[in-house]
C-alpha cells in the first residue's frame, strides 16, 4: 500500500481575480475550494491512476470535516488523525499572475502527534510511505526524523517532498525519491543557480547525500532526474496552463505509482511529467485520461 502523510493539509481557496487593486474592493470572477496539502494531493492522483492508496494526517475542525467528506465523497480510503483545532485554509489567488498565501497551521497536540505514530507502526516491508508538505510550528523539530525512524524500523520504504533542513536531514535514510523545484533546491544548499548545468551539480549532490532517486522539476521547462546509473532530461509535453497548484504532487504521484509497478525510473519519470503537466493543464488535479493522453508527448533523453 502506498501511504501519504500530510501532516499540514489545506483548503486550497482558489480565486480568481482578472485585475487584482490592493486597497480597493475586488470582485471574484470565479472560485472553487479544495482539498489541498502535499499528501493529500498525492494520494488524489494516485487514485485517480486506480492506485491503492490511504491518505494519513491531521485534520481538524469545519476545515477538516470539508476535507474528509470531500476525499470520502471521491472514493479516497483516509485514516487522519482528529485534532481540536482547525485545519488552515490556503489562498490560491489566480490573477495575471499566480499568488499564494498559505496558512502556518493548527496546534497539534502530544496525545494526537503520538497518535499518527501509532498509526505508522503497523506498517510492513511491503508499504511505501510518501511524506509530503509543511510541519505545523506546534510538531516537535524533528518530527519527521521520529516517523522517518518508524518506517525504517518497520522495513517501509519512504519518499519525503518537504523543503530544508527536514530534506536534508533525511538523505542520510535513503528516501526512495526526493523532489524539490528549482528554487527548493538553491534553498537548499544557499546559492543562486542561473543555468542547468549548476540544477545538475546541485541536484547531483542530493544523490550523493543519500537519495535513491532525485527529480529536480523546473515547472514549464521540464525536469531532471538523477539516479545511480544516468542522468536523465524531460521534456514537457505541450498545452494551455491553468492551474500549477498541485502539478509537484502530481509528479511524484506519477512516478511513485509506476515506480512500485515497473522498478523502471525513467518510465516512472514519464509518467511522473505526464501526470504533473496533466494538473497544469487542469483548473483542479489531473484525471487519468489526461494524463494517459500527454504521457506519449513526453520525451526523456540521457544527458
Ligand atoms: N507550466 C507548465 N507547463 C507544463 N508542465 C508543467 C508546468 N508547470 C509544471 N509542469 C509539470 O509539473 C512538474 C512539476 O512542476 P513544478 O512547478 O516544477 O513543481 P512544484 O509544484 O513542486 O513547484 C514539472 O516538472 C512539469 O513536468
Ligand atoms: O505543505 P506546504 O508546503 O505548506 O504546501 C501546501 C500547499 O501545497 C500544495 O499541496 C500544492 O503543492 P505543489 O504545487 O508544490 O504541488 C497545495 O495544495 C497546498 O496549499
Amino acid at each position: 500500500m502506498i501511504y501519504t502523510v500530510t501532516l499540514n493539509p489545506s483548503i486550497d481557496y482558489i480565486v480568481n481575480v482578472p485585475q487584482v487593486a490592493l486597497g480597493e474592493l475586488n470582485k471574484m470572477d470565479s472560485d472553487l475550494k479544495l482539498p489541498g496539502g502535499k499528501g493529500i494531493n498525492v494520494s488524489r492522483i494516485l487514485h485517480e491512476l486506480d492506485i491503492p492508496t490511504c491518505a494519513l494526517g491531521f485534520l481538524g475542525g469545519f476545515t477538516g470535516n470539508f476535507i474528509k467528506d470531500w476525499l470520502e465523497t471521491d472514493g479516497l480510503r483516509t485514516d487522519f488523525i482528529s485534532i481540536q483545532d482547525d485545519t488552515r485554509i490556503n489562498i490560491k489567488l489566480k490573477s495575471d499572475v499566480e499568488t499564494e498565501i498559505n496558512g502556518r497551521g493548527p496546534a497539534i497536540t502530544n496525545e494526537e502527534a503520538s497518535q499518527l505514530m501509532e498509526k505508522l507502526a503497523r506498517l510492513t516491508a511491503e508499504d511505501t510511505v510518501i511524506l509530503s508538505g509543511s510541519k505545523p510550528p506546534s510538531l516537535p523539530d524533528d518530527f519527521y526524523k521520529q516517523l522517518i525512524s518508524i518506517i525504517k524500523e518497520k522495513n517501509a520504504s519512504f519518499i519525503i517532498d518537504t523543503t530544508g533542513k527536514d530534506l536534508l536531514d533525511a538523505l542520510v535514510d535513503q528516501p526512495l525519491l526526493v523532489k524539490p523545484n528549482k528554487e527548493e533546491l538553491a534553498e537548499l544548499f544557499n546559492v543562486t543557480m542561473t543555468s542547468e548545468e549548476d540544477v545538475r551539480t546541485f541536484g547531483a549532490k542530493l544523490l550523493e547525500l543519500g537519495a535513491q532517486h532525485v527529480i529536480v522539476s523546473m515547472a514549464g521547462e521540464g525536469a531532471l532526474l538523477f539516479t545511480k546509473d544516468g542522468t536523465y532530461k524531460g521534456t514537457n509535453p505541450k498545452g494551455t496552463v491553468k492551474n500549477s497548484v498541485g502539478a509537484g504532487d502530481s509528479m511524484i504521484a506519477g512516478f511513485t505509482g509506476e515506480f512500485m509497478k515497473t522498478k523502471d525510473p525513467v518510465q516512472a519519470f514519464k509518467m511522473g511529467i505526464a501526470s504533473g503537466s496533466a494538473t497544469a493543464f487542469s483548473d483542479d488535479l489531473a484525471k487519468q485520461q489526461d494524463i494517459l493522453a500527454l504521457l506519449e508527448q513526453v520525451e526523456v533523453k540521457e544527458i
